[in-house]
């Protein structure tokens, strides 16, 4: 019945909305009935009547407002609510490790997701409620991506990484696009065993359609679909159905994510073209079961949704952080060039940055720390939900309560880091070195049972990179009408994903002897 109701008139809508107005009422009721004679929830900001904190949670950066509000009520865990959905969100670390680490059995489920499945997402890790099915997925996907054996990568992370830096020198008005490529390709080629060729190929506009519909779709779990399911039948018109209106507009994006590169996949190997890959080792176990018509509990669904969420999850992700490091390189000629002198000194100026260097460049590694401090790309993480009650500093917080870590918070608690909006990589280094002795940023890559399967993947692919950069390019405000470089002010966006927007920089090759080098490496990539 509900699938008619984009076609129905507004009296009749006016119908159904009453209805809703009745379902909240109930869903009022067993909030109370669930809390009644339990200690007391964590405070936060009075509920409004029937919305509860609906319209009091903005959709744009709504972790900045967080952390305000745990300043306000002088507490690190908030509790909001609305048509019956319970919401915590956590704004310190000691917190965040306390309930999703220590005690992470009773934090390892998600909400359900609805504004995703809207968009059509299929069985993808990232969203699954915790039960047999997670399990099978976390079993299969996360053996590849460990610290040991995610080094069966870095030949391919290293020659990506030539590659984009060639590729910014050569069309620097363009280095997004080779910033993007980096980012899709190692992923690309893990997932499906697929090149991508060059920066006119079609997969970087899938991808880059896919971290589109995700980096902007608002914070996870948090649109008035996943707060009150049944909205998600009202007619898209309604001015405030904007979030179904752009699940719906997005939903051919992650389709075609999810198909065409594994369509592709098999072609390669029914063509015996293929390279090894996450796709093709998945579907070897499967034809093999079905040969010995054996069951196949890891499905045909199931490795197309593992197989996209490598790419989905590791695509934007990587590709954002290496906007960020041409940004804060950008932005602090002084951290820039000292980190350029340190792979000088380490790498000298015959050869390019290999893997063996990596762990001899401490300064390089503390800016790509700092950066993660100080734009963590999911600022409230990927939500967990709570399996039990449970009871935190005397605070209630009930079964099925949607638990949002404040990381963006954590990383600029001014108690732990000095000047927290500064980039100073420094700041981690003992005080007897010139430094401040703060801890790495923690949270990132999320908490306990859930943590992010891609982190060590991520952090190899962005450590290369930047040591890659940093051997061969400068890179400068770009030059305005005078011909100077021009300093400005990026812009980002806060709807879902903290993202800096596309902005231009001026990227030169550091010299002659370095760009030969370049061209050379590549070169003698090619064929690998
Ligand atoms: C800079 C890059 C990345 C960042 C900042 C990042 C961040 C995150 C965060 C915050 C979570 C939520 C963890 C939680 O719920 O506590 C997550 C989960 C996840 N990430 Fe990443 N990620 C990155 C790269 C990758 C890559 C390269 C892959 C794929 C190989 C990947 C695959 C996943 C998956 C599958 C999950 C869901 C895990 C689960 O629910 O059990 N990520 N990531």
């Amino acid at each position: 019945m509900f699938q008619h109701l984009n076609s129905l008139n507004p009296s009749s809508t006016a119908v159904i909305l009453g209805l809703a107005v009745v379902i909240l009422l109930a869903a009022y009721r067993t909030l109370g009935a669930s809390t009644r004679g339990k200690p007391r929830l964590p405070p936060g900001p009075a509920p409004e009547l029937l919305l509860g904190h609906y319209r009091l949670v903005p959709e744009d950066a709504a972790f900045k407002q967080y952390a305000e509000w745990a300043k306000e009520y002088k507490s690190d865990v908030l509790f909001f609510h609305t048509f019956g959905t319970k919401w915590v969100v956590l704004n310190s670390l000691s917190a965040a490790t306390e309930l999703l680490e220590k005690r992470g059995s009773n934090y390892a489920d998600r909400p359900r997701f609805v504004m995703f499945e809207e968009m059509g997402w299929s069985p993808t890790l990232t969203w699954l409620r915790w039960g047999p099915k997670y399990h099978s997925h976390r079993k299969v996907l996360q053996p590849p991506f460990t610290k040991t054996r995610v080094h069966q990568y870095t030949a391919l992370q290293r020659k990506e990484a030539l590659r984009c830096c060639q590729g910014m020198i050569d069309n620097p008005d363009d280095w997004l696009n080779s910033a993007r490529q980096f980012a899709v390709a190692v992923v690309l080629k893990i997932s499906y065993g697929l090149d991508v060729d060059g920066p006119n190929s079609p997969w970087i506009q899938l991808a880059d359609d896919t971290a589109n519909a995700i980096g902007k779709s608002g914070a996870p779990a948090s649109s008035i679909m996943d707060r009150f399911p049944a909205t998600r039948y009202l007619p898209r018109w309604l001015p405030f159905m904007e979030r179904l209106r752009y699940a719906r507009t997005w939903r051919s994006a992650i389709e075609n994510l999810t198909k065409l590169p594994f369509e592709a996949a098999l072609k390669t190997m029914a063509s015996g073209t293929n390279s090894p890959s996450f796709v093709h080792s998945r579907m070897g176990i499967w034809n093999d079961n079905a040969h010995k018509g054996l069951p196949n509990d890891f499905g045909l669904d199931d490795i197309k949704g593992a197989a996209a969420t490598i790419v989905i999850a590791g695509n934007d992700t990587t590709a954002a952080s290496l906007m960020l490091l041409v940004l804060y390189l950008m932005q602090n000629p002084d951290a820039q060039r000292k980190a350029q002198r340190e792979v000088d000194g380490v790498v000298g100026k015959t050869r390019l940055p290999a893997w063996d260097d990596i762990p001899n460049l401490p300064y390089t590694n503390l800016i790509l720390q700092e950066t993660y401090r100080m734009n963590p790309l999911s600022p409230l993480g990927i939500p967990h939900a709570s399996v039990a009650d449970d009871v935190y500093n005397g605070m209630f917080i009930p079964k099925g309560t949607i638990v949002y870590p404040n990381i963006w918070a954590m990383c600029h608690d001014e108690a732990v880091y000095a000047d927290p909006f500064r980039f100073w990589p420094d700041r981690y280094r003992p005080k007897e070195e010139g430094g401040n002795g703060e801890p790495l940023p923690v949270g990132n890559f999320g908490f306990g049972r859930r943590i992010c399967i891609g982190r060590n993947l991520a952090e190899n692919s962005l450590l290369i990179v930047l040591a890659t950069m940093l051997a061969s390019v400068d890179i400068d405000w770009p030059q305005g009408p005078d011909g100077k470089p021009t300093p400005f002010e990026p812009e980002w966006s806060f709807r879902g994903q903290a993202i800096v927007l596309p902005f231009k920089a001026s990227i030169t090759s550091r010299s002659v002897e370095s760009k030969v080098l370049l061209d050379e490496e590549v070169q003698g990539c090619r064929g690998e």
